[in-house]
């Protein structure tokens, strides 16, 4: 199946067509050198699996990848299935946290979720009965369906509508609900959020489990495009009057440990980037201070993460020393 990560070295300069370009970060970058990197993606990951617990998920063409980079200093880069639109699914957890963080603040949120890293998969139950019922963290979904209790609004229509009108405005994207993921995602029952929802409102940590579970599937089918995903980015990824910079920094330092599940420890070694995935095939992460990289790339590796998308951002810190950007 799916290939581990691994960090690959050029051989020689000219096998590297980005070698030149080493110390310059993210400014350096053209659409050619991405067009480069989606041929040797296409080369280098194969075996990726689509999800079928969404049957809409599957029907998706396993070829396709995209990637938006946007940039503090400079003109957005593009390259690749540009206007493929996809669901964020779990993409849209940092997003719920920030926009917590700013509506409740830190005490509040993280009276109910913590910002420790977990070695379960992102749908385990298990972690959170070990945990006796508090969420290890917002980027698994025992965290987000906690969280999405917290929303503001009656139901999950309006929660998510409220969520997505203020992400709208505050990074100019255009996220869509996208009703026909919603249904498929309601088409087959989630055995294990739903068990995850009902622990957590035993434990006092949701008051109603129906409602914070529709809102978790409303806000996990905000959908848009890799240039919608990286406009989101940048509000991590910049300074800006609307976000506190607390709240940025602490998404972003959670997302280095708990952002891609399992592998979130090894990618943080090997890439450092704040970086979040989710089983669309969607990934995101921040180049602090510089800007942020969207992929979207829907054949997954065994742990749920992008195998297109690891291997591009795994690529663009190391052949434009991104890794190394001291966090603001
Ligand atoms: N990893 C993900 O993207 C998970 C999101 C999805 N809605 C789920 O709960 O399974």
């Amino acid at each position: 199946m799916a290939e581990k990560i691994e960090t690959s070295h050029p051989i020689s300069d000219r096998d590297n067509p980005n070698h030149h370009q080493s110390s310059l970060g993210l400014s350096a970058l053209t659409s050619d050198q991405l067009n480069t990197l989606i041929a040797q993606a296409k080369v280098k990951c194969q075996g990726g699996q689509l999800p079928t617990y969404i049957p809409l998920l599957a029907q998706a063409n396993p070829g396709w990848v995209a990637i938006q980079v946007q940039r503090i200093k400079g003109e957005g880069v593009a390259a690749g299935d540009i206007r493929c639109s996809f669901p964020l699914m779990s993409v849209i957890k940092p997003f719920v946290l920030l926009f917590l963080l700013e509506q409740l603040g830190t005490e509040a949120v993280f009276s109910q979720v913590g910002m420790e890293p977990s070695d379960q998969p992102f749908n385990s139950l298990a972690q959170l009965q070990a945990d006796r019922g508090k969420p290890r963290n917002p980027m698994i979904n025992s965290g987000a369906i906690a969280l999405a209790g917290r929303l503001p609004g009656k139901d999950g229509a309006s929660r998510c509508e409220s969520l997505r009108q203020w992400l709208n405005q505050r990074s100019h994207s255009q996220l869509v609900l996208d009703e026909a993921m919603l249904q498929s995602v309601r088409s087959l029952p989630n055995e294990r959020n739903q068990a995850i929802a009902n622990l957590l409102a035993t434990v006092g940590y949701l008051d109603c489990p129906e409602i914070a579970l529709d809102t978790y599937n409303h806000v996990c089918c905000l959908s848009g495009t890799v240039t919608d995903l990286a406009n989101l980015g940048m509000l991590l990824g910049q300074d800006s009057s609307m976000i506190s910079p607390q709240h940025r920094r602490t998404v972003n330092d959670i997302l280095i440990t708990c952002g891609l599940y399992q592998a979130s420890s090894r990618f943080a070694t090997e890439v450092g980037l704040p970086t979040k995935s989710g089983v669309s095939g969607a990934m995101l992460s921040i180049v602090p201070s510089q800007g942020a990289i969207a992929c979207y790339s829907p054949a997954l590796d065994e742990t749920g993460n992008s195998q297109v998308g690891l291997f591009i951002v795994q690529q663009l810190a190391q052949d434009f020393n991104l890794s190394s950007t001291p966090h603001p």
